[in-house]
């Protein structure tokens, strides 16, 4: 077959985007994806099917506080199958979707596994061989099982198989405190299961602030999940007992669940009898043993970079596996590039895309391209309050000894999200104290992922908080809120550096 211009391995987010992009610019481009099921893991398994139910969940958790708003609605409850319904109505109507892009004819797609023969070559499933100028891979990761004593061998349920599920569980032991261990653990609670959470480190979602990930693990609490953090897992194991909520069996999978069997990981068996899992951790000077009718493994995601054949091409991996790349996304192999979560450094979509069409455009020849800008960082957590950052934070700022002027609001001091009844969380903006330039924001409680996005294009043209006041804030919205903090920083500076902005 006649040589392709740019050849993209994995049609999720990254790859997807790169060879829309790649064939816009006239390039020859084909994509191999060896799914099952197209559309890639934030449609299929991700982003999509966890934000529908976490949405639902939400509606269900107002339903239920009906009284606080003086309304009668007498038992409001999850219907899982009729969730699982909707879910899959609106994740295939998702999916199709991106299957008939990818089946478009704007590019070349074959169903099928690719592994490099050599640095210019690459082999499918059948046999065949296809060759490319440039070449991406988007391969994506899969779930993590670190080396707990017993994990490897008790079954467990992936954020694949929470995400799927048709019952209400009547009880789920969690691991893990990072984003999907809370937003699925909030979930499950909020439609009814009950919860035990087990975090290692010494405050859930470690990448944020402890001021900031306090108030979701409040929230947690209120929910009534029993969160354990700063716990040092000892041993998980299936057990006899347990729960009956309804469900057939354990399921028989490893802890790499679904993605797992694509990665064709070996399948094991339940224990003969087990009807629950149990795990034991050292917390606070005690070891203590709590167990659930299932175990669900969110410990994290490593690239998926089994069976490419990487050192055939001479692409180099950092350490923990992700594939090095430089700020154009070429990796060791300079005509080779990667994106997505297959190299990270954040598994985030919006940045999987990003770095998919920077990879297309250098790879095409576009001149003066700019790489991603790290400054501009944003980040959200869907748990209900939601956690949303973006830019540089006082923690990092503090770091690197970088000066800087900080301002935070309570919610529960504001109009708006009193009138709602939502209480938790604050908001933080941070600035250059010099002239009041804006370095970078943090909100937790309602609404967190829209109301940061007040920020991002003010961030993206270097603007300052004195330029973020001119603009007008209607009353009474819960994004007001964000002028309290602007003014006290704007206070601070003085008139003078208004004057000269
Ligand atoms: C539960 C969950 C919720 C999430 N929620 C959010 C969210 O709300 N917001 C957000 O920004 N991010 C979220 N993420 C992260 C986000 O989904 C990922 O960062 C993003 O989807 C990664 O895209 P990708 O293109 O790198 O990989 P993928 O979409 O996984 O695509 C990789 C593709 O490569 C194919 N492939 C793999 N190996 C081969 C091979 N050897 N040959 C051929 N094809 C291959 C696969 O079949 C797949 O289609 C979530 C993740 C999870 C697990
Ligand atoms: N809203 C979103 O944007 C969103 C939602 C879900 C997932 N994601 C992305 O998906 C990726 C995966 O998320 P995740 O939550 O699975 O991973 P993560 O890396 O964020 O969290 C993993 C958790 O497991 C714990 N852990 C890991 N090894 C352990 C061990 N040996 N013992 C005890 N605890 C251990 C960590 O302390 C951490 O709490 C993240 O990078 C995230 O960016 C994003």
């Amino acid at each position: 077959m006649k040589p392709f211009d740019f050849l993209v391995i994995g049609g999720g987010s990254a790859g997807f985007n790169a060879a829309r992009v790649a064939a816009g610019l006239g390039q020859r481009v084909a994509i191999v994806d060896g799914a099952r099921e197209l559309g890639g893991l934030c449609i299929l398994r991700g982003c999509m099917p966890s934000k529908t139910l976490i949405h639902m969940a939400e509606v269900l958790h107002l339903a239920q506080k009906a009284k606080t708003f003086g309304l009668k609605i007498p038992r409001a409850a999850a219907d899982m199958r009729a969730m699982h319904a909707r879910k899959k109505k609106i994740i295939a109507e998702f999916a199709d979707h991106r299957a008939k892009a990818l089946a478009s004819g704007g590019y070349k797609l074959f169903r099928s596994h690719a592994r490099f023969a050599d640095p210019h070559t690459v082999e499918l499933d059948d046999g065949k061989k296809l060759t490319a100028q440039k070449i991406l891979v988007a391969t994506g990761s899969r779930v993590s099982v670190p080396p707990i004593p017993g994990l490897a061998g008790t079954p467990a349920w992936t954020s694949d198989d929470v995400l799927d599920l048709d019952f209400i569980p009547e009880s789920v032991l969690v691991l893990g405190g990072g984003i999907v261990a809370c937003e699925l653990s909030q979930f499950l609670r909020r439609i009814g299961s009950r919860v035990v959470q087990v975090q290692r480190s010494a405050h859930i979602l470690s990448d944020h602030s402890p001021e900031a990930s306090g108030v979701v693990a409040q929230s947690l609490r209120d929910d009534g999940i029993e969160l354990f953090a700063g716990t040092k897992i000892l041993r998980v194991a299936a057990v006899g007992g347990g729960n009956n909520d309804g469900s057939a069996d354990i399921p028989v999978r490893d802890a790499r669940g679904i993605a797992g069997r694509n990665a064709r990981a070996p399948l094991i068996k339940a224990a003969a009898g087990a009807r629950g899992v149990a795990a034991t951790f050292e917390h606070g000077g005690k070891t203590i043993t709590r167990r659930a009718r299932h175990l669900f493994n969110a410990l994290g995601r490593e690239p998926l970079t089994d069976g490419l054949n990487l050192a055939a091409a001479g692409v180099k991996l950092r350490a923990g596996g992700r594939i090095a790349v430089n700020r154009f996304q070429q990796t060791s192999a300079p005509h080779i590039y990667a994106g997505g979560d297959v190299c990270g450094p954040h598994d985030i979509v919006h940045l999987a895309v990003a770095q998919g069409e920077l990879a297309a455009r250098h790879a095409s020849g576009v001149p003066n391209l700019k790489p991603i800008d790290n400054a501009l960082l944003l980040n959200v957590v869907f748990t209900s309050p939601a956690l949303a950052t973006i830019g540089v934070l006082e923690g990092e700022l503090r770091e690197k000894g970088v000066p800087f002027l900080s301002a935070g609001y309570p919610f529960n001091d504001h109009g708006k999200s009193i009138l709602m009844d939502e209480n938790y969380g604050f908001v933080k903006v941070i600035a250059e104290p010099k002239r009041g330039r804006l370095l970078g924001a943090e909100i937790v409680g309602p609404q967190a992922g829209e109301l940061i996005h007040c920020f991002n294009t003010p961030l993206a043209m270097r603007a300052t908080v004195f330029d973020m006041l001119r603009a007008p804030w209607y009353h009474p919205t819960l994004a007001e809120i964000i002028t309290y903090p602007l003014e006290e920083i704007a206070d601070r500076i003085g008139a003078g550096a208004r004057d000269r902005t």
